[in-house]
């Protein structure tokens, strides 16, 4: 992704005017405008794949309401043809020879029928809205959870792939999507069938008719096509800038930031920021507009035209005698009917196209994560870890030169704690991950008990670790699932009341005013808010509650007191003895309960050993430590 920031500043200005957001265009792999890429007719042959995968995903969320749309469909369609045919019937008897109550008498039977289908083809409709009413939502939410769930599995790596935020972006539109696509599919198959019966009706009365109508209401299809490239190429310029508002929106109004905003005077600059961009995505859209009359304009131009040529010829079939007059008339309400089917056809085909378009998004999409989801293999790793070993572990980010961890050696063994120190970009967190397995080494091995985890089931891994990651999710949820989340439940609350004990929160649990069950979200109704220490204590909480057999923590009492800090580190050795243990801090100080500690530098462990070794050593760590404690 390459971004470009354009400054609007004049070099007369005094102060020069805020910078305006930047600019992102895409140019990655995963980046080019679908329909750049493919051809027109590509575009189309893709189509009935996504119609299928939406049609079956319609089938797995409500068998019984495709049943009653696919009934109600046919049944709608059905009348409307008999009611098309019969008043054809009818006009021949209203229009044709005899008294006026001869040729009423004759038509009645025609207008009876035709009132009953009406009236059934009415039922149709109202239950057929019922049935998608009853699928629409359904599939609207297995589409939104499948996209959630593929985003939750893909591989940690990917997020840094470029343009894959973008993607999910696109593929989150074509989920609301989905919810036209029931209506679009239903509107367009009631209007098949009218049209097929239509046109077995106008064919009968001249075999010229059918192709004449098709000629007038094509060019409205062709346009309502051409509308929707238009729309959507306009759409998939805007994806980016849609993705960086929505992100900012939600950091500009977030409450948890709101002080910052506040005391910093951001409001005017993000406001500001905010409408820049509205405005940068309202000009892309804008520019659409005329091109979009001048589609419709010219396509309606054309359809006139042979609807002309339509009429035209009908009026020369009855004027040269080659129709009987009451053929004629017949014909005039059934070019309406047939035109209005046809057109029906036409329209809703379009929007079908339409929608298909976002929903090929979503489908690519889910294909990417697809293949982004774990592939490492079967193995599985012991409950009781003996040993971890890193063999020139090598990783570099995607779009970096430079490795993060570059060709580290480690081995650790259960009951010891590991420190990892180091300056801020060292690789810390990196080699954390890689020792985890949330992200692979591109080089070397990382092997639990000589399992390399590049062979391994994540979650089988995963199962075995307990990570406070430096930036910890404060979750909107329970007290209680604060602790458990992920966890089986227990029958009690003992065990989570233990891990509550463990990092000294028992008192202001209790104090909260529905103690386990109090919602942590102040945003929401009855919520109650903890202030960052607390919420890191919880953190450090949920982790000692899973008693596995790697405990990690990247920075885990930076926003604690003293006491709290004490208390941790406290229980952390206390239950060493069963585990691996590794600490990532900035506060040497706190690496004096480690067995062994790497100091990193640019992605190497450039010194090692235990504190006391360290501090006399001259090195980095001693250096780090020095300045720690000058002030
Ligand atoms: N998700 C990422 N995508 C791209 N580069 C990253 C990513 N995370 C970290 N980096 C880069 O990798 C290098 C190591 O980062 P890392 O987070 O491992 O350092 P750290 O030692 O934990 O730093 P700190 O002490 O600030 O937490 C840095 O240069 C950083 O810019």
């Amino acid at each position: 992704m390459q971004v470009t920031v354009t400054d609007a500043s004049t070099e007369h200005a005094k102060t020069p005017p805020p910078p305006p957001p930047a600019t992102i265009t895409f140019e990655g792999k995963y980046g080019k405008n679908p329909l750049a890429e493919a051809s027109f007719a590509a575009m189309c042959r893709r189509l009935p794949t996504v119609l299928r995968h939406t049609a079956r995903m319609a089938w797995s969320v409500d068998r019984p309401g495709v049943v009653l749309l696919l009934i109600c469909q046919f049944l709608t369609g059905a009348t409307a043809a008999i009611v098309l045919a019969f008043t054809a019937r009818a006009m021949t008897h209203i229009l044709g020879a005899g008294t006026v109550p001869e040729r009423l008498h004759g038509a009645l039977p025609s207008l009876i029928v035709v009132t009953a289908a009406a009236g059934l083809g009415r039922v149709g409709s109202a239950v057929s809205s019922y049935a998608d009413g009853r699928i629409t939502p359904l599939l609207t939410t297995e589409a939104d959870i499948a996209l959630v769930a593929a985003v939750c599995r893909v591989e940690a790596s990917a997020f840094g792939e470029d343009g894959f935020a973008d993607r999910q972006e696109a593929a989150e539109v074509g989920v609301t999507r989905t919810r036209l696509m029931v209506q679009d599919a239903q509107r367009f198959m009631a209007a098949l069938i009218r049209m097929i019966a239509a046109s077995g009706v106008i064919t009968a009365l001249h075999p010229l008719m059918l192709p004449l109508l098709l000629l007038a209401v094509l060019p409205a299809g062709v346009g309502a096509v051409l509308s929707a490239r238009v729309d959507y190429e306009t759409h998939y310029l805007n994806v980016g800038d849609r993705n960086v508002r929505s992100m900012m929106r939600w950091w500009a109004t977030y409450s948890r930031y709101g002080d910052e905003v506040r005391a910093n005077g951001m409001t005017g600059y993000l406001v500001y920021w905010y409408r820049a961009l509205s405005d940068r995505i309202d000009r892309r859209t804008l520019t659409a507009a005329p091109r979009m009359l001048r589609i419709v304009l010219a396509t309606s131009a054309l359809g006139g035209v042979f609807l002309l040529g339509t009429w035209a010829t009908l009026a020369w079939l009855a004027t040269t005698g080659r129709v009987a007059l009451p053929v004629a008339a017949t014909a005039v309400v059934a070019v309406q009917t047939t035109l209005g089917a046809l057109s029906q056809f036409v329209i809703h085909g379009a929007a079908m196209f339409h929608t298909s378009l976002y929903l090929a998004d979503m489908r690519s999409f889910l294909d990417m994560a697809e293949e982004r989801a774990p592939r490492r293999g079967e193995l599985t790793v012991p409950e009781h870890v003996e040993e971890i070993q890193l063999d020139e572990v090598v990783y570099r980010y995607p779009g970096k030169d430079e490795p993060a961890v570059d060709g580290v050696s480690l081995t650790l063994r259960r009951g010891q704690i590991l420190a990892v120190v180091g300056e801020n970009g060292s690789g810390k967190s990196t080699l954390v991950k890689l020792i985890i397995g949330v992200l692979l080494a591109d080089k070397g091995r990382v092997l639990w008990d000589g399992t390399d985890l590049a062979h391994a089931d994540p979650d089988a891994v995963w199962k075995r670790t307990a990570l406070v990651p430096q930036n910890f999710a404060c979750w909107p949820l329970r007290t209680r699932e604060n602790i458990t989340l992920g966890q089986p439940r227990t029958h009690d609350d003992q065990p989570v009341w233990e891990a509550i004990d463990a990092v000294g929160m028992r008192e202001a649990v209790e104090k909260l005013p529905r103690q386990l069950d109090t919602l942590l979200a102040k945003e929401l109704w009855g919520g109650a808010e903890l202030s960052g220490g607390q919420w890191q204590r919880l953190a450090c909480g949920r982790a000692l509650y899973r008693q596995t057999a790697l405990v990690i923590l990247d920075e885990p009492t930076s926003q604690m007191d003293p006491r709290g800090e004490h208390g941790i580190f406290g229980r952390i050795k206390a239950i060493a003895g069963e585990r691996i243990t590794i600490i990532v801090t900035h506060r040497l100080e706190n690496t004096k309960i480690a067995d062994h500690i790497v100091v990193m530098e640019e992605g190497r462990i450039t010194e090692h050993g235990r504190y006391e070794d360290l501090i006399h050593a001259g090195g980095t760590f001693s250096d780090l430590l020095r300045l720690s404690q000058e002030r």
